[in-house]
Formats: C-alpha cells, structure tokens, sequence
C-alpha cells in the first residue's frame, strides 16, 4: 500500500514522517528511506539536508548561495543528496518492511538519480509513505491513498496512516 501525504509549507509533513517511521521501527519493522529537514543557523532557514532512516547519515540537499542548479534563493546539491538518498533508497528497496521518503519534491527533481529509484519504489510492492510537494500532488495521488494535511486533522491523519501500516506488516 502506499500512502501520499501533501499540505501547505510548515504543517507538520515531516514531523508525520518521522513519527510514523519511529513508531513503525518501535514495532520492530524495519523502516528505510529518506527524511528532509531544514538547516536553521541564526534563527533563520539556510538550506536543507536529507537524511537517511536507517543509517542517520546525512546529507546537504541545498543552501542559499550562488550555483547551479538552484531553486529560488536555493542551490541543490545534487552530489550532497544523492550520495545519502540514492544508498538509502537501494538499501530500503531490498530490506526494508515501510520506505519513507520524505519529500517528493522540486528540489529532490533535480537529481536524476532520484527520479530513478522513485519509479523502482513505485515499480517495488514494498510499502511506501510519502511526503509530497503541493504542487506534484495531482501526479501521485492516483498511485495510493492520499491525505492534505492540516493543522486541524494532522493528529488523526498520523493515527490512520499508522494503524493502516501497523496492521498491513502485521498481516504478513
Ligand atoms: N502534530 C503536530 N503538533 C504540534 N506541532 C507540530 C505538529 N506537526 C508539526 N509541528 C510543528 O510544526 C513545525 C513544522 O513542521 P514540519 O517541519 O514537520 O512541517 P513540514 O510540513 O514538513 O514543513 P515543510 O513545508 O518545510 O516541508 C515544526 O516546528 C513542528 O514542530
């Protein structure tokens, strides 16, 4: 089964992800895959690194600055993403009960290699929970089941998608 959840910037995606695949692992599943988070320094936002569930290895994904290939005042790091991401996702893809990944995003579209192994979790029969960009969301909505998160429903959002995982590996 795979789950998509999307919502405006800063509502608690990836605080969801987390706290699923904590609980998740809590079970004794294995849970693999990847987690964006910001870089704060000074109180302000300056980029973003990935991190890899398994292994907590990490990554930058992107910081403010000059470069190519950029995203607003953003500039990927293409080589610092997929150095974490691509591993993770390979590892996920042979071991584990639940990927994450969290985002699907415009930035992590600028690495090819991650388009890549996107398409062999979406090929995989592996259970899938995803975070994913408000505007990428008409693409993968189709693909499973699909939650827009809000302040409002993100405690029962997080309750529903874990006992739907919970009970899909307990089934096995
Ligand atoms: N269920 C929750 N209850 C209380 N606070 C929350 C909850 N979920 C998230 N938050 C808080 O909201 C803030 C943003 O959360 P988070 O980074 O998970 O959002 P996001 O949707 O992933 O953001 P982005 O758009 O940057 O990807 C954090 O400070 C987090 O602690």
């Amino acid at each position: 089964m795979r789950f998509f959840v999307s919502g405006m910037p800063g509502v608690g995606k990836t605080t969801l992800a987390k706290r699923i695949a904590d609980e998740v692992r809590r079970e004794g599943f294995k849970v693999g895959g990847i987690i964006t988070e910001e870089i704060r320094e000074g109180g302000k936002r300056t980029g973003f690194r990935v991190i890899a569930l398994d292994t907590g290895e990490i990554g930058r994904l992107a910081y403010v600055g000059y470069g190519y290939p950029r995203l607003g005042k953003y500039v990927i790091d293409v080589e610092g993403f997929e150095r974490v991401a691509i591993p993770a996702l390979s590892r996920a893809l042979r071991g584990a009960d639940l990927i994450v990944i969290d985002e699907i995003g415009p930035m992590e579209f600028k690495s090819n290699e991650f388009l890549k192994a996107l398409g062999l979790v979406l090929k995989s029969e592996k259970h899938l929970l995803a975070t994913v960009h408000r505007r990428l969301v008409d693409r993968y909505r189709p693909l499973g089941e699909y939650y827009w998160l809000t302040p409002e429903n993100r405690n029962a959002v997080f309750s529903e998608i874990l006992g739907r995982i919970k009970g899909l590996l307990k089934e096995k």
